[in-house]
């Protein structure tokens, strides 16, 4: 095969060990079904946050700590919520205390807590959840090749044992423990074959078959199967492949729950969990913004928040994104990236021109289409470029939608000026004004505030008082055909009286400026006004496009008076005119 690529550019072996590797063998589903499947609704959802979100903490949450991040979880509408290992620490069984204890758990949330599948950590676990109006017991033990020789040193069929051994001493505990749920739908038992996605998948369905034997699920008593990518092990599609297959050959499929609990060791585990709902889990694990075990738990704000911008509510409220952010941020001691989807700082924020530009356009199109209908923005469907969701929806405003930096154009300048000052400037002054600001950001570098933005404009457009100043606009009367005008304005520094006449009181204003005696020769070519604010005390702002001698200069004036915010604008370009030529 010929190359496409030039001799210079040819790319060299890296020299990195990558031999060392093996590619990982997916299980065979030659006929699979999953990839013209659709997600249609939310899956059922298990925030395991408090539990391996914080047991991948550097600093675990305290119970302070964690109580804020249940009652999050609790408001945002998660229904099963995994509160901890109670076997593994005194913090961990007392925090699942203080929830019973001091009731806590709301009516329609169903608590879970893990253990191994050793018997004193069954006994203790059971013990934690004592009076519990609702609890689920989830008992995990390693199936993967790997970990049955080397970790465990046991034959599959004492890994097998293992499991089941350990669903006996659940129900045993259970029994004794937690009587009086035991036995309604208020108890329930999960079963996670780990690292299911290294475990040869027929040995996965082999474990779970025998273990679904001894817990005997039936209706109103389900069985849930966790299958967690414990280590993400190769492209999304080869974890939808093992849930498909795994789906098809599991026997009391009607009364299993599969569920998923990805990880994100390959960055891939929203998409991993999204072809797995497809190719038919029921109920997926995972934690806010991606907290857990190294590089973390699949992300349920962004699961939820990709169904949301899809149509399909999440049933899970992130309408206040912000606060969602701060609580996990308090309660895991961890920043949230600034670019993490939906949530980060920056994620509805446009720096570069062009995507200024078509947002501001975007967003000056839905409020057209808005008034026309008389309906507010909110209720029209969303469609907006590069801006995937409506920032409104989940708590965010569009003041942080446009900022400027040395990659900005005339569109995020403008954005800026209008949303912020209301401020329309027409297309040409635009270009104008963002050549003033592009020499400010690279001269400075970084990002130029609304603020600076607004100072620079001040400066440039309405603040320049040399040579002239208006000083009031004396008569302005019809003479004949044409407008008379008086008025006085400073030039240079002395109050003059000036006279003109014109085809209406800026042509008379431009007159009576050429009438000085200078060599400015000002002609107006193009002349733009619009209200600033509504209602008897209204402020209006114009913008004259100016000839000043052989160069051309935009000027802006903003009165309550639309005459003298015309001939302010006049002044305004001639004045930067000057400025330039001084
Ligand atoms: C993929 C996951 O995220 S799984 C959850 C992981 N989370 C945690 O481990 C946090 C909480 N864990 C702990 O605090 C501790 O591990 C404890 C308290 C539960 C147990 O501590 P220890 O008794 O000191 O054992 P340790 O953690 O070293 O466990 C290793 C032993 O448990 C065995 N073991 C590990 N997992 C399991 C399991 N799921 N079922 C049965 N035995 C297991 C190992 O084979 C090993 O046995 P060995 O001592 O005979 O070699
Ligand atoms: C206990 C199991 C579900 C787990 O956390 C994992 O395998 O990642």
């Amino acid at each position: 095969m010929t190359s496409l690529s030039n001799t210079s550019n040819q790319q060299k072996p890296s020299g990195m060990p990558f031999e060392r590797y093996r590619a990982f063998v997916p299980v065979d589903v030659p006929d699979r079904t999953w990839p013209t499947k659709k997600i249609a609704h939310a899956p059922r959802w298990l925030s395991t946050d408090l539990r391996d979100g914080n047991q991948a903490l550097i600093d675990p949450m305290t119970p302070g700590r964690k109580l804020q991040m249940f009652e999050l979880l609790v408001r945002m509408g998660y229904k099963e919520i995994e509160v901890g290992f109670p076997s593994a620490s005194q913090t961990d069984f007392d925090f699942v205390r203080q929830l019973i204890v001091e009731d806590r758990i709301p009516d329609d949330v169903q608590i879970s807590v893990l253990t191994q599948a050793r018997d004193d950590l069954i006994a203790r676990t059971a013990e934690s959840l004592v009076g519990a109006p609702r609890a689920n017991i989830h008992l995990y033990n390693a199936t993967a090749e790997l970990f049955r020789r080397v970790v465990f040193n046991v034959t599959p069929g004492e890994c097998i044992g293992i499991a089941t051994r350990g669903t006996e001493m659940v129900m045993k505990y259970a029994e004794q423990y937690l009587g009086d749920i035991v036995g309604t739908g208020d108890f329930g038992y999960q079963y996670s074959p780990e690292i299911f996605t290294q475990t040869d998948t027929d040995f996965a369905l082999e474990v779970c078959e025998r273990v679904s034997d001894v817990w005997q699920p039936e209706p109103g008593r389900e069985i849930i199967l966790n299958l967690p990518a414990t280590v993400e092990m190769s492209t999304p599609n080869t974890y939808a492949d093992q849930i498909e297959y795994f789906g098809r050959h599991l026997t009391r499929r009607d009364v299993s729950a599969i569920s998923l609990h990805p990880h994100n060791d390959r960055g891939t585990a929203v998409a991993a969990t999204e072809l797995a709902l497809m190719a038919g889990a029921d109920r997926v694990e995972g934690c806010l913004f991606g907290h857990g075990e190294r590089t973390g738990n699949v992300d349920l704000v962004t699961l939820g928040m990709n169904l949301f911008s899809q149509g399909i509510d999440p049933m899970i409220d992130f309408s206040d994104i912000d606060e969602i952010r701060r609580t996990v941020e308090y309660a895991t001691n961890l920043p949230v990236h600034p670019r993490h989807p939906y949530a980060g700082d920056l994620v509805y924020t446009a720096f570069s021109g062009s995507h200024q530009d078509a947002i501001k356009k975007g967003l000056e199109d839905l409020d057209r289409i808005a008034a026309d209908r008389g309906v507010p923005v909110g209720e029209l469907p969303w469609e907006a470029p590069y801006l995937p969701i409506d920032p409104k929806d989940v708590g965010r405003t569009y003041e942080a939608v446009i900022r400027v930096n040395s990659q900005s154009g005339k569109g995020g300048v403008a954005y800026v000026l209008k949303s912020e000052h209301k401020l329309d400037l027409p297309r040409r002054a635009q270009i104008e004004f963002s050549r003033v600001i592009q020499q400010h950001t690279d001269a400075e570098g970084g990002e130029v505030s609304p603020e600076t933005i607004w100072k620079i404009f001040r400066a440039e457009f309405l603040d320049q008082e040399s040579p002239l100043k208006l000083n009031s606009v004396h008569t302005s009367s019809a003479a004949g055909e044409k407008d008379a005008l008086t008025v006085n304005v400073y030039v240079d520094g002395e109050l003059r009286t000036l006279e003109g006449t014109g085809n209406g009181p800026i042509a008379a204003f431009v007159d009576a400026i050429n009438g000085l005696g200078h060599d400015w020769d000002v002609r107006v070519l193009d002349y733009a006004e619009h209200a600033l604010s509504a209602g008897g005390d209204a402020v209006a702002a114009a913008y004259v496009e100016c000839s000043v001698g052989s160069e051309i200069f935009w000027g802006v004036g903003i009165d309550a008076n639309i005459v003298t915010a015309s001939l302010k604008a006049v002044i305004s370009a001639v004045n930067r005119g000057q400025a330039i030529v001084d």
